[in-house]
């Protein structure tokens, strides 16, 4: 296992398969890369890659994207990263779901967490800059993916007045439940998109926690091998509370990067000095990928610090 200056061990890895999307949602930050840039690693890079940062103890991968599902090549990339014995989870829009969930299932995905920020659809709408029809067709997905036997997770980005009220947390929990879904609360992140509507549309995480608590939750532990994120038990429903702006404990628990797809690992999601593993990966290079992680890990640092002199 490989630890950075301030005591964070490196455990998971974001893989961000692509830089397009089907969606335009109003606060999307892309995972810190920019958009259309095109070039994107092959499934083989991504499986001999796995390998190699499995030999340094990541064991958890993530897939995400831009829209992973986008990617015609998706189901190879999970099982090639699976193959290694890993934890491999997507994260996606659902919107495409239907048509990929036995694959992913074979393909040995974990877990799948859909972003459903809202159960209205006309507030989806908006949101996702999609349509109604749209989100009638993720809860479709959804629906097979529980038959399937998949695990899931939903993901919602708290938005000041459109899913803060006690109605709009109350209807997430019941679709949750009805999926056997675990929900994850998400507090906006002024990147991206995010930086111009943050002003308007940010809300602490603490007012999620205020209303979990009415509809009758409890505290059930805290996940500490990543971002100490609070769990939450409410209707039989596990909720995960990501507040990672300003919160010097969620980076102290950062044991994650991030690799675009172009093939540069970024040390922190705000980071713009990320290093370039692209010529090693193709060239299957073991001796140069080890030094640039180690280089990446000696750059990493947490965005917001206990303590900091700005
Ligand atoms: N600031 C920050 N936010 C993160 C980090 N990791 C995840 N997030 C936030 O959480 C969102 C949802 O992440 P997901 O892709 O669902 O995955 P996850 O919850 O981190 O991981 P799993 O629990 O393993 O599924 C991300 O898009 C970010 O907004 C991180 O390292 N830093
Ligand atoms: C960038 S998306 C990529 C995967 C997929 N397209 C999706 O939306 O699930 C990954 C996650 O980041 C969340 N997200 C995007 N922009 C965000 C922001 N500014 N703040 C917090 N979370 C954000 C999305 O809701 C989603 O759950
Ligand atoms: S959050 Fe996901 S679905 Fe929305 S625009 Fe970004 S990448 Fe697309
Ligand atoms: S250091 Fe903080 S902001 Fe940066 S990726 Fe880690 S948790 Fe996110």
């Amino acid at each position: 296992m490989l630890f950075d200056r301030y005591g964070r061990p490196f455990q998971k890895l974001r893989y961000v398969v692509n830089d397009e999307c089907n969606y335009n949602c109003v606060f999307c930050h892309f995972e810190g890369q920019l958009r259309r840039q095109g070039s994107y690693l092959t499934a083989e890079d991504y499986g001999f890659v796995s390998s190699f940062f499995r030999s340094l103890g990541v064991a958890d991968f993530k897939i995400t994207g831009g829209e992973p599902l986008l990617r015609r090549d998706i189901d190879l990339i999970v099982a090639n990263v699976a193959k290694t014995g890993a934890y491999v989870t997507v994260t996606t829009n659902g919107y495409l779901l239907r048509g990929w969930v036995d694959k992913l299932r074979k393909a040995g995905v974990a877990r799948l967490n859909v972003s459903v920020h809202t159960t209205d659809p006309e507030k989806y709408a908006k949101i996702t800059s999609t349509s109604p029809a749209v989100f009638r067709e993720v809860m479709r997905g959804l629906a097979e993916a529980r038959d399937r036997g998949l695990s899931l997770k939903l993901n919602v980005v708290v938005l000041r007045d459109i899913n803060t009220d006690r109605q709009s947390v109350k209807e997430l929990v019941k679709l949750a439940a009805r999926l056997g879904a675990s929900l994850q609360f998400i507090e906006l992140m002024p990147t991206g998109s995010g930086t111009k509507i943050f002003d308007n549309l940010f809300e602490p995480i603490e007012s999620i926690v205020e209303i979990v608590t009415q509809l009758g939750g409890r505290p059930i532990g805290v996940r500490k091998e990543l971002h100490n994120r609070p769990l939450y038990l409410v209707g039989g429903v596990v909720v995960e509370l990501i507040k990672n702006f300003n919160n010097s404990h969620f980076c102290a628990g950062c044991t994650t990067m991030r690799l675009t797809s172009d093939g540069k690992l970024k040390t922190c999601i705000y980071a713009d000095d990320a290093v370039d593993l692209l010529p090693y990966i193709k060239s299957r290079d073991v001796e140069g990928l080890l030094y640039s992680v180690r280089l990446a890990l000696a750059k990493r640092q947490p965005k917001f610090k206990f303590y900091s002199s700005s």
